[in-house]
């Protein structure tokens, strides 16, 4: 299996749902589902913070996840935690700059797809040169989804990232919701990501076919 082409990966960053347990008050799988039945085009199981699942009760949940992604045929993406992606043979990782070095995460995980964190242009150059097949940017607007982000960037910051000739697949994170997200897609990023527009949404079905007007 070859490394996924650029193309390829901005079509899958278009709505890209972010989530653990600890960001649904219900079922995530139900949450989920519904996501997927708007049309999320990618999925990140992220299981952190107070609360979250460990061994085998965070196995099982994602094993549970990635099924239902299979079945709709989009990419699952497991957030930091390597040996997990490895052990469920998930399409892919996303790792944050403080995490383990992007190139011996490149090594462990072969041709999966490698997302990375980034918020500023020398990240982003570093984080291409050593592999990453998508670059996440932000927090573009406030969010209390995350204690310990950066500064927020804005939504033009990837449109600076653009101008200075990072044209590799991009997505927006933080604070996006159905209200602000058309300014993410004037920013010129290849995909928005959420957790709380989708994850405290009373019908994530809805919310999810509300973010994806933004790219009409
Ligand atoms: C994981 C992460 N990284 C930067 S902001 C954020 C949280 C995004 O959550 P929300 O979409 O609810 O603002
Ligand atoms: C901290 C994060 C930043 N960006 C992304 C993504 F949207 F997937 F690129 N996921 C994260 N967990």
């Amino acid at each position: 299996m070859a490394r996924i082409n650029s193309d390829k990966m901005k079509d899958f960053l278009k709505v890209y749902f972010i989530a653990g347990s600890t960001n649904v008050h219900g079922s995530l799988p139900t949450v989920l589902q519904q996501a997927i039945e708007g049309g999320i085009s990618i999925f990140q199981f992220r299981e952190k913070g107070n609360g979250a699942l460990t061994g085998e009760s965070k196995i099982t949940l994602a094993r549970e996840l990635q099924q239902l992604c299979q079945k709709a045929s989009i990419p699952f993406i497991v957030n930091d935690d390597i040996d997990l992606a490895i052990e469920l043979d998930a399409d892919g990782v996303h790792i944050g700059q403080e995490d383990d070095n992007i190139i011996e995460v490149r090594k462990k995980i072969g041709d999966r797809i490698l997302g990375v964190s980034a918020h500023t242009l020398d990240e982003a150059k570093a984080a291409l040169a050593s592999g990453a097949d998508y670059l996440g940017v932000g927090p573009v607007f406030p969010t209390s989804s995350k204690a310990d982000t950066r500064e927020v960037c804005g939504p033009h910051f990837i449109e600076e990232l653009r101008h200075e000739g990072i044209d590799a697949p991009i997505v927006a994170i933080g604070g996006i919701n159905v209200e602000n997200a058309t300014q993410v897609v004037h920013g010129k990023a290849d995909g928005l990501s959420v957790i709380s527009a989708i994850s405290s949404a009373n019908d994530p079905s809805d919310a999810v076919k509300m973010l994806n007007e933004a790219w009409k």
